[in-house]
């Protein structure tokens, strides 16, 4: 006797540009470039158990419905629209009693022209960072999880950043050093506290209000700027200072975690040439990597 245990289906990977106009100005423009994922949970166990598609919503429809909303709908910002999403699903079908949405921004950024003023609908690709957001619903016990993060923020600073006093022991060959090469790839992640953001709608209306654009802005802003201004003391000690600062700014945040490797750069020994105390040439390691994860929240106290 086997049974199911549980069971999720949708569309991945459903990519729309989205183009808005200023009324007053169509010249000036900005777009939105997303990859959507969908994932519906609820009655679909006769699916799976006898066969029986009756309850499926395809996924054919979940990419339609999609692009659909993605065209008459605002998409500005990532979170409203995954909102709106999830009212849509959980509203329309009996059967759809969860989504879990999950959508990928690219950074398309205005450019400025030789005459230092962004051009009114060209931009740039920024690299491969994103901004996200993850929302789950569930209609039935009304919970509602909002995430949002950054992902593929690649900085690196040439001084300003230290690692000594660790454990050491007979299997230790690290040196310690109070000036090295730090960079890292930053996956930074905040959650937002479910008694400010109850209900779909309140994450609909806290949109409108800039909630969601605010904390990207204020998350990155601070990453980069602590990033610069610290002297690091170790890249846990750093991203423990990064997520403090976001909780400070921002009280509708709850957690906030940062994921970051540490991409070693390491100081070429040129000692065989005669060439003595290089601390200028780096090769950049390719692997291994370190991989350092933290999240911070607030103590329970202080509420
Ligand atoms: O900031 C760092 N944290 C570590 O845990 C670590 N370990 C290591 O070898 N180098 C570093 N750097």
């Amino acid at each position: 006797m086997v049974q199911l245990i549980s069971s999720t289906y949708g569309k991945a990977n459903v990519k729309f540009l989205k183009v808005k106009k200023n009324p007053a100005n169509p010249n000036e423009q900005e777009v939105l470039e997303a990859n959507v994922k969908v994932l519906l949970t609820g009655q679909f166990d006769v699916a799976y158990t006898k066969g029986d598609n009756a309850p499926i919503v395809p996924t054919d429809t979940v990419k339609n419905t999609i692009l659909i909303e993605a065209k008459t709908t605002d998409v500005w910002p990532i979170e409203k629209f995954a909102a709106h999403l999830a009212k849509h699903f959980t509203n329309k079908y009996n059967q759809i009693e969860g989504v879990d949405i999950e959508i990928v921004q690219a950074r398309w950024v205005k450019y400025p022209l030789k005459n230092g003023k962004l051009h009114a609908h060209s931009f740039r690709h920024d690299g491969p960072e994103t901004r996200r957001t993850h929302l789950k619903f569930n209609k039935l016990t009304r919970e509602l999880f909002i995430t949002s993060a950054i992902k593929d923020l690649t900085v690196l600073k040439s001084t300003g950043s230290m690692f000594y006093g660790y454990n050491v022991c007979d299997y230790t060959t690290l040196q310690p050093t109070k000036d090295r090469v730090l960079s890292t790839d930053v996956y930074a992640s905040w959650s937002y506290d479910p008694k400010y953001l109850p209900t779909l709608e309140s994450v609909i209306s806290k949109a409108k209000d800039g909630l969601f654009d605010n904390t990207y802005n204020a998350a990155r802003a601070t990453t980069l700027e602590l990033f610069a201004l610290e002297n690091s003391a170790s890249v846990q000690a750093t991203m423990y200072n990064m997520s403090e600062d976001i909780l400070k700014q921002v009280k509708e945040v709850q957690y906030v975690t940062y994921e970051l490797p540490n991409k070693h750069y390491i100081l070429f020994n040129l000692e065989w040439k005669g060439i003595k105390g290089n601390d200028e040439l780096f090769y950049p390691s390719p692997d291994p990597n370190g991989l350092i994860r933290s999240t911070v929240g607030r103590s329970k106290a202080k509420f």
